[in-house]
């Protein structure tokens, strides 16, 4: 477009994307990143397979019963690299109230929000991703990023005083995320034949909880942007909770609609668990898609190993056949983030 000048990312970053649409401002310069009218195509609308995570908690199953979750479990993961967990126990009146919780914090005045504003090169508070690398795309969304265990690493400045739940709200969530982790973590390692706290041993005693939530307003040109770019989670795994449908998973050669259903959570494996199962599980490639007319909320809850603690392929897993293809690593979270800014995968780093 000779002649329209575009600002540079920094600029572009100064402003929150909700309130370029509330401006009517259309997308330009980084954010226009789709150029795959081809991959229109190339979505389909197979279902993500849907596990009941109950029977791994209560004891109440037959053996055989059990046994077929886990291979459900174990096929689910070594394929589409996630999966719905139903039967987890939490509430659906509190699954609503944590969207809700989302919602009510970007619905408020950017005064309000600006309060809980990050600089550009910090990750917890309200914001968008650091400045990516040169030639990156900007993402048609805004964030809210807040670490909550272990403890001592929350910063209590960013937590909002409105709404007035939010603190009691989340701290009852971080609880359930707490208890669901650790049904998730022994049950992938009984789907893989290994001792079931072979995984939770491996995310260690400071094993961190951080949360995102993610505010996609719509955008004129859905077409043109991306809520979220493609990318693969640097976690050991993430729980998503949705309200609308955007969310796609890349499988086959094809991008994959995540139906939305409020009841269930989506069980996403990062990078750092396909290296600790040796590749079994897969840490799937994800994006975001705009909506013309509709924004959406999820709350992403990024389950990640101890800072500083080795990780790696569990011995077990290892054989003749199945030779080791990762190393050990630590703070992996750090190297994928070096990648994500490139707009690369970081996986190859951690391989043998
Ligand atoms: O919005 C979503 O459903 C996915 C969010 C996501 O992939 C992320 O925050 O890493
Ligand atoms: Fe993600």
């Amino acid at each position: 477009m000779a002649g329209v000048s575009v600002p540079p990312a920094e600029v572009l970053l100064s402003k929150r994307v909700q309130q370029m649409v509330i401006a009517g401002d259309e997308p330009l310069g980084p954010y226009l990143c789709r150029n795959d009218h081809h991959d229109e195509e190339s979505t389909a609308t197979s279902p993500i397979p849907a596990v009941d995570i109950g029977c791994f908690a209560t004891g109440n199953w037959s053996a055989e019963e059990t046994e077929e979750e886990l291979q459900k479990l174990k096929s689910s993961l070594s394929t589409w690299g996630c999966f719905q967990a139903m039967g987890h126990g939490i509430p659906t009146s509190l699954l609503y109230e944590v969207r809700q919780l989302g919602r009510e914090f970007f619905e408020q005045p950017m005064e309000e929000k600006s309060k809980y504003a990050k600089t550009v090169n910090e990750f917890q508070g309200y914001g968008a991703d650091p400045v990516p690398e040169e030639g990156q795309s900007l993402d048609w969304s805004d964030r809210f990023f807040l670490e909550l265990v272990p403890e001592e690493r929350r910063d209590y400045r960013l937590w909002p005083q409105q709404p007035t739940f939010f603190k009691k709200m989340l701290e009852e969530y971080t609880e359930q995320m707490k208890r669901v982790t650790e049904i998730v973590s022994k049950s992938m390692a009984r789907s893989l034949g290994l001792d079931e706290n072979c995984f939770l041993a491996q995310f260690g005693e400071g094993a961190q909880l951080a949360i995102r939530f993610n505010y996609y307003s719509p955008c004129t040109r859905p077409d043109l942007v991306l809520g979220l770019k493609p990318h693969a989670d640097g976690s050991g795994y993430t729980i998503i909770l949705q309200d609308e449908v955007g969310l796609q998973i890349r499988k086959d050669g094809k991008w994959h609609t995540a139906f939305k259903n409020p009841d269930a959570l989506l069980v996403l494996m990062g990078d750092q668990m396909e290296i600790m199962s040796n590749g079994v599980f897969k840490s799937p490639v994800h994006r975001v898609v705009s909506d013309e007319k509709r924004d959406r909320i999820s709350v992403a809850m990024f389950y990640t190993p101890e800072v500083g603690k080795e990780i790696g392929p569990e011995e077990g897993l290892i054989s003749g056949e199945a030779p080791r293809i990762f190393k050990k690593v630590k703070d992996y979270a750090d190297i994928h983030w070096g990648y994500y800014q490139k707009g690369m995968r970081a996986l190859h780093a951690a391989q043998v």
